[in-house]
């Protein structure tokens, strides 16, 4: 597998790297009749190890680009450039994810990374059944197979499933919660240390919602998972997110610990994006959408990307893209005026 020499510097006392990902100007591209369309632009992250971090923004920002690259699974013409790279647990050699060739990237998928993606309730094979579905995992993956059913039935009991009579149903039989939960079971089959999920609640009702992300948790706690988790709801993955990226206009525009993010966001749009998120117990008169609209990927704004839509852009916001500034220990904006905005863009206070 493809390595690289990598910085030994956030190496703990365990042997593994501090953090568990280290995304580098990840950008994604796609050659179009009108231009060059970059639907990831330039992003620089750290998913630090053992974390639930929360990737947050409107449909088309960039959210499941940026997920897709971890293991390069943008679809074709899409082009991905800069450099992805996994640390090991066992502080074994780095692993640049954007470098393996087709056949290590089966390998290291599911075994080290796994990734639940929008609507993949719908992907399991309706003439097999469950039981065929675990099995023909661990076969790809040359687990033994006794073993790796002995995990399969103890991870079916995590996620409130009955194994025996799940096993013995195909696909059709199971309602969409439970596919769900037996899908988040089957990801977690071969051990991965990190698990990326795409929306993975937005066909569900809310309940059921809460549900799986209490499952989540509890399973993050006994597997010591990674969880890197997208989603446009914010208020709900802030329930079980340790950190919060805010993307907008395909890139991430603010960054840090979810209690920072949700009670002291520093970038405009985080404020706005709050303000919007509806309370059940408020009058519909007093939410507040953010006006306009996010820009096309053809058509992104000089400067920073979200002046038009910004009440306290400059004209040096026009000219020049803000870099992500310290805000406090692990909190970054990409705001020239963060600390006005603060005053000039009030909180409405959450339930
Ligand atoms: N195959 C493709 N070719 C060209 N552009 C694409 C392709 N797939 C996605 N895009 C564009 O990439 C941008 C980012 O899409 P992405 O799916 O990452 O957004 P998102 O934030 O995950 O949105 P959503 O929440 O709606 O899934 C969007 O503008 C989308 O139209």
């Amino acid at each position: 597998m493809a390595s690289q020499n990598a910085d030994r510097s956030g190496v703990g006392a365990t042997g593994a790297h501090e953090n568990v990902l280290e995304i580098r100007n990840a950008s994604v591209g796609f050659a179009m009749g009108r231009g060059t369309s970059k639907v990831l632009d330039d992003v620089s992250i750290d998913v630090h190890r053992g974390e639930v971090i929360g990737i947050v923004g409107e449909s088309g920002s960039g959210k499941s680009m940026l997920a897709d690259s971890v293991l390069d699974a943008i679809d074709p013409p899409g082009q991905l450039t800069g450099e992805i790279t996994y640390y090991p647990p066992d502080g074994g050699e780095p692993i640049v994810t954007n470098e393996l060739d087709e056949e290590e990237m089966r390998r290291f998928r599911w075994e080290h990374i796994s990734m639940v993606v929008q609507g993949a309730m719908d992907s399991f094979n309706p003439t097999l059944s469950l039981q065929s579905h675990f099995e023909e995992t661990l076969e790809a993956h040359d687990h033994d197979v006794d073993e790796g059913m002995v995990r399969a039935r103890s991870l079916l009991e995590d996620v409130h499933l009955d194994p025996e009579r799940i096993l013995n149903s195909y696909p059709h039989e199971l309602s969409g919660g439970m596919k769900q939960r037996a899908l988040i079971a089957l990801s977690l089959v071969l051990d991965p240390e990190v698990l990326i999920m795409d929306e993975p609640t937005a066909a569900l009702d809310l309940l059921m919602q809460q549900s799986i992300l209490k499952l989540l948790s509890d399973l993050k706690e006994k597997y010591n998972l990674t969880i890197m988790m997208v989603t446009h709801d914010l208020s709900h993955v802030a329930r079980i997110a340790d950190r919060l990226a805010v993307m907008y206009a395909f890139d991430v525009l603010e960054i840090g610990p979810t209690e920072d993010i949700v009670d002291d966001p520093a970038h405009p749009y985080t404020r706005g994006l709050l303000n919007s998120i509806p309370d059940v117990h408020a009058p519909l008169e007093s939410m507040e959408s953010i006006v306009g609209t996010s820009p096309d990927p053809l058509n992104v704004p000089e400067g920073c990307s979200y002046h038009p839509r910004c009440e306290i852009a400059k004209d040096e916001c026009t000219l020049e893209n803000p870099p992500l500034e310290r805000v406090a220990d692990e909190h970054r904006a990409a705001c020239f005026y963060w600390e006005e905005s603060r005053e000039a863009i009030p909180l409405k206070k959450q339930q």
